[in-house]
């Protein structure tokens, strides 16, 4: 086999570029001294440009599951628009308007008494917050949620790259903002003017001095028009961050903006956010193979929501619509995500007369606003505006039912009442079966050992019914990545309290092939468990559910081990 050699010395090679694979070095110091030079030609797509999308990002190689197709650092991070929740200005951890502690300068509450963030990355904003003036900001106007608009934060922090660094303001002026839908009239626009731009300009900007301390000009553009624009630019192109501690942040990426939104993505992403180290460095990799000239997408909605749900959010916040091959599809896939029991009792034989037809109302043309919908069984029409008002009574049901920690018997009340509306795999009947099989095996009067066999077997059949719509709608498990992972976990669980009983029955109820068969399902859960969790950034959701699985997991081998469960060769 040949070997590599190392693109600086010419020695013999051992790593390769993960990104580009195109070259090698003999150590990694070697490559490091080469990235100046390497990564000028290193990435693996170009960013084209067409009518329809504006720019997007298309594979210049073959790509393979895993590869690293874009890793940077963000244009700007902050407090998210449109939400007051407040957060320390410097490490972004939830706190409260009525902290005791404050910024000793600008009076804005953080986290405790010394936060363990760089002072830096507030500095900036800093000095401008404090034109406030201290003697303004009385101990009641302190706890006054209207004195701090968080939503303003991160504009501000935009509109301070002019000065502190023009390469990246240049960058950030690059993003599409679509000022066109968001004009004068519109409620975004009141929105912003009112929370954002009047706040600014009120309250600090116009308390600046037109000059700094070195002569310079601290804001040289903080007009009303750049600062809808750059309102536009983070809605457009924002990336939702959540912490470790529930707050959640939104950041600017300049080329992972780039990617087009398509609800059968072909990548995933990361943000490494290490607790003190706020670089929230992004890395975007394939999840399956992607050809030279494929489109590089991603998904900016929420994948278990239906068509109908996922365009109306995609219109409303990033004013396009989507046309991709589950869009397209009224039964989204195969799983009927979005589809509604038919109510019709139409004469279909002498045999159904007045009987429901069993079938499924799906829209006929559903990339269409306004689509009829059509019974796949009958002729029974329904009005699109008919199903958006009954989808949506059921979510507000569902929701206010959800919202008051239900009990398994609600729950199953709930999907028992719902099943006359709704087809199983409905995106409302598949949060309430989420939640209910987390409930069985762990609510009061349902822990494990409490449940019936009848019982463990619903809470398998459920996790197996989601879990294949799951696949379905997230083949690389990219964007469902807990949701499949709780799954298989709850479905291990069931699977194996079931084994345990009939092992431990008097004589045991199964042979000793069923018990290693049924044992390696069960082990085999929690394995692709642990295979979808791993590439979860650290400190994330995700990964401690893999902990919580690596228990699982250790409990089944040990358990195997004790019971002489032996695996054939
Ligand atoms: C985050 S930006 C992506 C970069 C953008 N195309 C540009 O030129 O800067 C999101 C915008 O790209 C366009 N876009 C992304 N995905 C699209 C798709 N699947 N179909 C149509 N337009 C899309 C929409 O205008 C959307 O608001």
């Amino acid at each position: 086999m040949p070997v590599d050699t190392c693109k600086v010395c010419s020695s013999p090679a051992a790593h390769r570029c993960s990104a580009c694979k195109q070259v090698s070095y003999c150590s990694k110091q070697h490559q490091k001294q080469d990235w100046k030079n390497h990564k000028i030609s290193c990435s693996p797509f170009e960013v084209c440009t067409s009518p329809e999308l504006g720019k997007y990002l298309v594979a210049s190689r073959d790509l393979s599951p895993g590869d690293i197709i874009i890793s940077e650092g963000p244009l700007i991070v902050g407090p998210k628009l449109h939400s007051e929740d407040p957060l320390c200005l410097l490490c972004h951890v939830p706190t409260r308007y009525d902290s005791e502690y404050r910024c000793p300068k600008c009076l804005w509450p953080c986290c405790g008494p010394s936060c363990p963030a760089d002072p830096k990355v507030h500095a900036p904003e800093c000095s401008i917050l404090s034109l406030q003036g201290k003697q303004n900001l009385t101990a009641a106007a302190r706890k006054d949620v209207s004195v701090y608009h968080y939503d303003a934060v991160t504009p501000l922090r935009c509109l301070l790259l002019q000065r502190r660094n023009p390469r990246k303001w240049d960058q950030l002026l690059q993003m599409e903002a679509h000022l066109r839908h968001r004009g004068p009239g519109t409620d975004t626009y009141r929105e912003i003017r009112d929370r954002v731009v009047r706040y600014l300009q009120e309250n600090y900007l116009q308390k600046l001095p037109t000059v700094g301390k070195e002569g310079e000009t601290v804001v040289q553009d903080c007009s009303e028009n750049t600062l809808h624009r750059i309102c536009g630019i983070l809605d457009v192109n924002g990336l939702d961050i959540r912490l470790a501690l529930g707050s959640e942040v939104v950041a600017l990426y300049p080329t992972v903006c780039l990617m087009e939104h398509n609800c059968l993505p072909n990548t995933r992403y990361s943000v490494e956010i290490c607790p003190g180290d706020r670089q929230y460095r992004v890395s975007v990799k394939a999840t399956r193979h992607i050809q030279k000239g494929e489109h590089i997408s991603t998904m900016y909605t929420h994948a278990l929501w239906g068509t109908q749900a996922r365009m109306e959010h995609l219109a409303a916040t990033k004013y396009f619509t989507c046309r991709c091959k589950r869009c397209a599809d009224p039964t989204e896939l195969g799983t009927y995500i979005s589809g509604i029991r038919c109510l019709g009792t139409h004469i279909l034989t002498p045999d159904t007369d007045g009987a429901s037809c069993g079938g499924t109302q799906l829209p006929i043309s559903p990339l269409e606003e306004n689509s009829d919908w059509r019974c796949d069984r009958c002729p029974v029409l329904l009005a699109s505006s008919d199903v958006t008002d009954l989808v949506s009574r059921i979510g507000e049901e569902v929701d206010n039912i959800q919202a008051g920690c239900p009990t398994v018997k609600q729950l199953e009340e709930l999907v028992s009442k719902l099943s006359t509306f709704l087809h199983p795999h409905h995106y409302h009947m598949y949060s309430i079966k989420h939640s209910l099989v987390q409930l069985y095996g762990h609510q009061h009067g349902y822990q494990i050992n409490q449940l019936s066999d009848q019982q463990l077997q619903r809470k398998a059949d459920m996790c197996r019914e989601l879990l294949a719509v799951t696949d379905i709608l997230d083949p690389g498990a990219s964007r469902l990545a807990l949701y499949s992972s709780v799954l298989l976990h709850e479905l291990h669980s069931a699977e194996f309290h079931l084994l345990r009983r009939a092992f431990e029955k008097n004589p045991p109820a199964l042979s000793a092939e069923e018990t290693t068969r049924r044992a390696l399902e069960a082990k085999g859960f929690l394995l692709r468990a642990t295979e979808i969790l791993e590439p979860e950034p650290q400190f994330s959701s995700g990964r401690k559910m893999l902990e919580v699985v690596g228990k699982a997991l250790s409990e089944c081998e040990a358990w195997m081990k004790d019971k002489r469960v032996t695996v054939p060769t």
